[in-house]
């Protein structure tokens, strides 16, 4: 089944803790369930969007199997791949550091996570340093992917409007043809147009025009979340507040990814009892005693005494190591619904052998406006040829163009001749 195919892409300069947030929130521990996706590359990873399952509100809990991902107490926690974009500094949109090869990665992504290190221990090339502003990492990042796309467009936009006059095209329509390359549909070319209301058509642009609506451009096409990391180091306080208060609370998430990776470890490793994402621990004290004694854990490279002071620390202070957060809130960037295939609408199994089978077997998360009709060809791609209507809860009648929304996520497919298609083997 198709599913979840979304990419959080974190980027962000060298040593601002890239690879530990995705270590962190990839070396899932508990008993994490499998991915729908084929190929996990180098530098992919798959975290887990976690989203209140129908499960609970049904009294199911017990009978909840997710094919994919896991569910706990009815919270889903569905597959989301994740990209560490490597290499980026300031002067990468003009090739320096490891340049446009690495910008060109942000095409497939859906939304951006910038790892900020807010420490302020690192300068803008990852080199060690103190007292560094982190806020001017926020600035020049965005300045970079915006100089990328700006450059593409200006360098070939005599050639652009010529084109755009003799094909009497609309400025949505040949703004498309020049974003599509980023992955972008029309309806997103459309709605940031639409937004920006600009009085003069396309060929009476000037360069501080283009400006604009690459910016525009950039807010819808990459949503970006600020992920303050490495908040366990002592003068992140005080830049943290800063930026807050530059950003705005929403934009802004605190992590520490290598608490996260601390307290994972010991989890596996049996010495604490961890539960993801939460400032939820147990330590079997003895035990932990002896490696905090002996000042080093053996089983973490590099990771000492002092770490267990700062887990502590951030536990307290922010309640969680927040990177679990920093993933739901990339994920909510672009609310998404969850919806759930079943096969049978009135106990929503899949109809599998009974060995396989349990309740919502399926999770998919759907971008806004996804119709019944979209839903369906994500679920049974060859369904075309026998489609017959789809239903919701209560056996009420959902229409093709309706659209998928909190209120009818719980979906049946009925072919032409009757038979309920939710989900399926072949998925
Ligand atoms: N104290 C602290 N150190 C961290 C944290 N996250 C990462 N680090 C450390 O920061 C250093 C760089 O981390 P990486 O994860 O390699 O950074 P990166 O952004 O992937 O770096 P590049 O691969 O060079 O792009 C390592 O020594 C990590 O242990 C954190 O939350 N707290």
């Amino acid at each position: 089944m198709s599913t979840s195919d979304f990419l959080i892409a974190c980027v962000g300069k060298p040593s601002a803790g890239k690879s530990s947030f995705l270590n962190a929130v990839t070396d899932a521990t508990a008993k994490v369930g499998n991915y729908p996706f084929t190929t996990i590359k180098p530098n992919h990873g798959v975290a887990y969007y976690p989203t209140a399952c129908p499960c609970k509100r049904f009294g199911k809990t017990d009978q909840c199997r997710p094919r994919y991902g896991r569910c706990m107490d009815g919270t889903r926690y569905v597959p989301v791949r994740m990209l560490d974009v490597a290499g980026l500094v300031p002067g990468a949109s003009e090739g320096l550091g490891l340049g446009n090869q690495f910008l060109d990665d942000l095409r497939t992504a859906d939304v951006l996570m910038h790892v900020v290190d807010a420490s302020g221990t690192t300068d803008a090339n990852g080199k060690a340093t103190k007292g560094y502003d982190p806020s001017r990492d926020i600035e020049w990042l965005r300045q970079e992917i915006h100089s990328w796309i700006f450059n593409n467009l200006w360098k070939r936009w005599p050639g652009i409007v010529r084109r755009h006059l003799a094909t009497k095209s609309t400025s949505i329509e040949t703004l498309h043809a020049q974003f599509s390359g980023y992955g972008t549909p029309q309806t997103v070319v459309a709605r940031f147009m639409d937004r920006m209301a600009l009085a003069e058509p396309l060929d009476a642009w000037d360069e501080a025009t283009v400006h604009q609506v690459v910016d525009h451009f950039l807010d819808e096409r990459f949503p970006t979340i600020i992920v303050l990391n490495k908040i366990d180091l002592p003068d992140a306080d005080l830049n943290v507040a800063k930026i807050m208060k530059k950003y705005g609370e929403d934009k802004v998430v605190l992590t520490s990814a290598l608490g996260e990776c601390f307290l994972r470890k010991m989890h596996k490793a049996g010495y604490i009892r961890y539960r993801e994402g939460t400032d939820e621990y147990d330590t079997k004290d003895e035990l932990v005693c002896i490696i905090f004694r002996v000042g080093l854990c053996s089983l973490c490279d590099g990771v000492h005494l002092t770490d267990h002071t700062r887990v502590d620390l951030v536990l307290y202070r922010y309640g969680s190591t927040g990177v679990q957060e920093a993933v739901q809130h990339a994920v909510d960037q672009l609310h998404v619904i969850p919806a759930y295939p079943v096969r049978n609408i009135n106990n929503f199994t899949s109809g599998e052998p009974s060995r396989q089978s349990g309740v919502f077997r399926d999770c998919i998360l759907v971008r806004p406006n996804t119709t019944v009709r979209q839903f369906a060809r994500l679920v049974h791609p060859d369904i075309e040829r026998h489609y017959g209507h789809a239903e919701t809860v209560g056996g009420l009648q959902l229409g093709e163009s309706d659209t998928v929304s909190t209120s009818n996520n719980i979906i049946t497919f009925k072919t032409v001749q009757g038979t309920g298609t939710g989900t399926n083997a072949t998925n």
